[in-house]
């Protein structure tokens, strides 16, 4: 919480003024009662009726300047909290980006969404209560006490009695709940989980009369949440009560013993009114620092979500000691296209003398798992070439092509691009130099040309139209009457796989890049587009490093160079007809998908 107190500063003048208002609202407050003791033992009792109402209208001021006061200080408290928790939250999700796949993995995606909504929430409520109550609520408290210790001393000490009371009360709640909001806030990410799935597998789960288990699933995590959440409440409800109970039982001392003292002739009626008026106002103030404590213990809760986010120092380490000779060497042929990497590859200096991708002895395994799905990789793959990744499901073709980018890093060996190791490469200039098209091809919301633009901003018309060409998306974008302003929904779901497809592959083109990878990305495609495809490529971005992801025989097999994989290892290496020949694994995988006289073909 202390940590996240830094994203206040710039609210320094809301956190100082907004509590003053509210201190002078308090004192004038206070006041009240000794102002009414005067007006009942000087005014009311020696019925002066000019007394009464000079110091009734004295009374009214006060009031109409405390409610004042407290209006400017609800303005500067919603200031203050609603700009903090808009920092917060901006520096939230910057750092979020910043974080590596893995450790995003960790957290989870809908933890990582309650923390900057929920939790940011959380946080912004107990800033908001900070400014309005944290000073307001314990000066009256203990300046009724003083002003009834005035009053009369000896009274005072039945107060002073009830204190510890009040203590152990406040101790026994906070020790009890604080663990168990902890703990609902996971639920809560449980049950974000559950509905993000759900949400985003809505077509699957109907597809196979899912609906039931599902909603027993979420029944479920929901019944966990409700539990948790009134266990909480039953233990939180006690505070007001508890706190109730102790400050009636004083007054009831109060106004037994204060009867004695006014029988001895010790007390006026005026004063025991006053008295009794200031208990009042403890036991009101104590009401609200205990629901104080109830915020202040979820805040808690909330800010070391929050803490733990920020504190997660990114994996990925950037450095910034390579330089990079090549400029425009990707060429769309016969459009005058500028490389919008040109200022950033300008500074950085690397050979192109060696491969343009090289694993060594590269080995790599998801924390989650805790096994290996790389181990011991090595391979050269030259500038220019069109390489094929094929093998089984999780033999580790998309792991491979991740660490290119350094959407991870190894965990031993070394990956290097241009003859220069991944890491030493600021990331601005290795995300200039490699395009990824993922297994799931995600559109946003925005017309097509918006969606293509993703990849490189200031691209002209003439840029997206020859992406698009390329990607063989020209055709169908064109028959849409709005072409390319045509608007995309959400996800893309006005679009079919294998569009969403090629509208992914445009976005990857328009960048340029020296090295296109493909994992999977054209599995939605006919065979005859698939083919266009590549054609395509070949025939346009000629100095560009191709990997293609498949397990699609079909798709690879006219590749320069083709990787088997099997379980981690690399199997084989070499041109199909190679493969066919020494390699028992890709010819099991030919045999299984095609005729053997289609495979060697
Ligand atoms: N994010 C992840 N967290 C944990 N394990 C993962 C993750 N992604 C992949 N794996 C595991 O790593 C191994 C290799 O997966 P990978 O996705 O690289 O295989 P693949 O060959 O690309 O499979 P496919 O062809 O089905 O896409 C698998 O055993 C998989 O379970």
């Amino acid at each position: 919480m202390f940590k996240i107190a830094i994203f206040l500063k710039p609210y320094r003048k809301e956190c100082i003024v907004g509590p003053a208002f509210k201190l002078l609202e308090a004192i004038l407050e206070l006041l009240m009662p000794t102002i009414m003791a005067l007006i009942i033992n000087n005014g009311v009792i020696k019925r002066d009726v000019d007394y009464v109402i000079k110091m009734g209208g004295l009374m009214v001021l006060m009031a109409i300047l405390g409610f004042g006061s407290s209006v400017v200080c609800q303005y500067y408290a919603a200031r203050a909290s609603q700009g903090f928790g808009t920092t917060l939250r901006n520096k939230i999700f910057e750092h979020i980006s910043s974080l590596s796949y893995a450790q995003i993995d960790k957290f989870g995606t809908p933890s990582l969404i309650n923390r900057i909504t929920n939790d940011v929430n959380q946080l912004q409520l107990a800033i908001a209560m900070l400014i309005r109550l944290v000073i307001r609520a314990p000066f009256i408290c203990i300046g009724a006490v003083i002003m009834a210790m005035i009053l009369d001393f000896k009274l005072s000490l039945i107060l002073i009695a009830a204190t510890p009371v009040f203590g152990i009360i406040l101790y026994f709640i906070i020790s009890r709940s604080s663990p168990l909001y902890r703990k609902s806030q996971q639920y809560l990410d449980k049950i974000a989980l559950v509905l993000r799935e759900n949400l985003s597998g809505v077509r699957v789960i109907r597809a196979f009369a899912k609906n039931s288990s599902e909603k027993q699933r979420f029944n479920q995590s929901n019944d966990d949440l409700t539990d948790i959440v009134t266990n909480v409440s039953k233990i939180s409800a006690l505070l007001n009560p508890l706190t109730s109970l102790v400050m009636n039982g004083a007054i009831i001392a109060v106004l037994w013993y204060g009867g004695l003292r006014i029988n001895a002739g010790r007390l006026s009626q005026g004063e025991i009114i006053a008295y009794v008026n200031y208990i009042t106002q403890i036991l009101l103030a104590l009401v609200v620092v205990s629901n104080l404590v109830i915020i202040f213990t979820r805040a808690f809760a909330s800010a070391g979500r929050v803490n733990e986010v920020l504190e997660t120092q990114s994996s990925i380490v950037e450095k910034n000691t390579v330089k990079d000779s090549n400029t425009k060497n990707i060429n769309i042929k016969n459009i005058n296209i500028k490389n919008i990497n040109t200022e950033n590859c300008n500074t950085f200096i690397t050979n192109k003398d060696n491969p343009a991708i090289k694993f060594d002895k590269v080995s790599f395994g998801y924390s989650v798992t805790g096994d290996m799905a790389l181990r011991d990789v090595s391979v050269e793959i030259n500038h220019g070439e069109t390489v094929g990744l094929i093998g089984s499901t999780g033999t580790g073709k998309s792991t491979f092509v991740n660490l290119i980018p350094r959407f991870y890093d190894a965990v031993t060996g070394e990956i290097y691009i241009d003859g220069i190791n991944v890491k030493k490469y600021p990331l601005s200039v290795l995300k200039s130099k490699i395009s990824v098209v993922p297994q799931k091809s995600i559109l946003f919301t925005g017309t097509i040309a918006e969606n293509i633009r993703w990849g490189k901003q200031d691209a002209t018309d003439e840029e997206v139209m020859a992406a698009a060409k390329i990607a063989q998306a020209e055709e169908f974008i064109l028959s849409f009457s709005g072409g390319y302003s045509t608007k995309v929904s959400r996800g893309g779901a006005n679009f079919s796989g294998g569009q969403k497809q090629r509208l992914a592959i445009a976005r990857a083109l328009v960048v340029q890049p020296e090295i296109l990878i493909l994992d999977d990305a054209s599995c939605a495609l006919d065979f005859a587009t698939e083919a266009a495809l590549k054609k395509a490529i070949k025939q346009n971005c000629s100095n560009m490093t191709v990997l293609i992801v498949s397990q699609r025989v079909s798709t690879v097999k006219h590749a320069d160079k083709i990787i088997v994989f099997g379980d981690g290892y690399i199997e084989g290496i070499g041109t199909h007809d190679e493969l066919m020949e020494n390699c028992k694994v890709y010819n099991e995988i030919c045999i299984s998908q095609l005729s053997n006289g289609e495979a060697v073909v």
